[in-house]
């Protein structure tokens, strides 16, 4: 099965994943009898560079692989806090689950660097800023079934909550490494808008989740 339909680029996928599978180089194949099994490795990225989407060979501490790192890393993060929130029962996992496909179209617009894009890329891994207003209308709703905020809390609330507080942590790192390639103008302004809600968001529900569990969230209480 492929790891992506060939329509988006997804972190977790090589390029030549990314194109149908009948473009895939043959070198990418193991032969076993008649069924032909894609190699998950190319080696291409062995000395330290790899593709954007756009075909181009860059260093792996370029801002757009360390950008693209950090929203993979970051759906890793809210994949494991879900896994939590699933055994609680909670009710949001649907928001977790509808987010961790946008970051693969946060990973598709990062991949994509406007400077060597053509009109068909562009078109491919648009991102939908319709998402962010969806995100803060979750954040309203969770906010109005929570006490209010009077104290500094500190990532705890038993362990869906201070998962998706690292989630958080992670989220906001992927921002910072956004921010550049935004004001460069490689990537859609609108990734950086909504990373910035999700960290809101993944606050919200990390507070939301310690409520719902009964948990205590821990105060910032000033050291003697
Ligand atoms: N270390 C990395 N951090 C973030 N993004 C990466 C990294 N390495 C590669 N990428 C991006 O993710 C895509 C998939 O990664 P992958 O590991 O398959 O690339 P590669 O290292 O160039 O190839 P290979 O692993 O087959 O040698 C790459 O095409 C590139 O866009």
């Amino acid at each position: 099965m492929w790891p992506c339909d060939g329509l988006v680029t997804c972190p977790g996928c090589t390029p030549a994943f990314q194109t149908k599978p009948d473009q895939i180089p043959v070198t990418l194949y193991a032969t076993e009898g008649d069924q032909r099994v894609p190699k998950i490795y190319t080696k291409t990225g062995d000395k330290g560079f790899s593709s954007t989407f756009t075909g181009e060979r860059r260093p792996k501490e370029d801002n757009i692989f360390e950008a693209l790192g950090n929203a993979d890393e970051l759906s890793s993060a809210i994949g494991l806090a879900r896994e939590f929130c699933l055994d609680k029962g909670h009710t949001f996992t649907y928001q977790l689950d509808k987010i961790q496909c946008i970051l693969q179209d946060v990973g598709s617009n990062i991949a994509t660097p406007r400077s060597s894009a053509r009109e068909s890329h562009l078109k491919r891994t648009k991102f939908n800023a319709q998402v962010t207003a969806d995100l803060e209308a979750w954040i309203d709703n969770l906010t109005g079934e929570l006490p209010p905020l009077t104290k500094f809390i500190l990532p705890s609330g038993g362990k869906s909550s201070a998962a998706l507080h690292l989630a958080r942590t992670v989220c906001r790192r992927a921002e910072r490494s956004v921010a550049p390639i935004v004001r460069s103008g490689e990537v859609d302004p609108d990734v950086a808008k909504f990373l910035n809600r999700l960290s809101d968001y993944l606050f919200t529900v990390a507070r939301y989740a310690a409520v719902k569990e009964g948990k205590e969230e821990k105060i910032y209480k000033k050291s003697e």
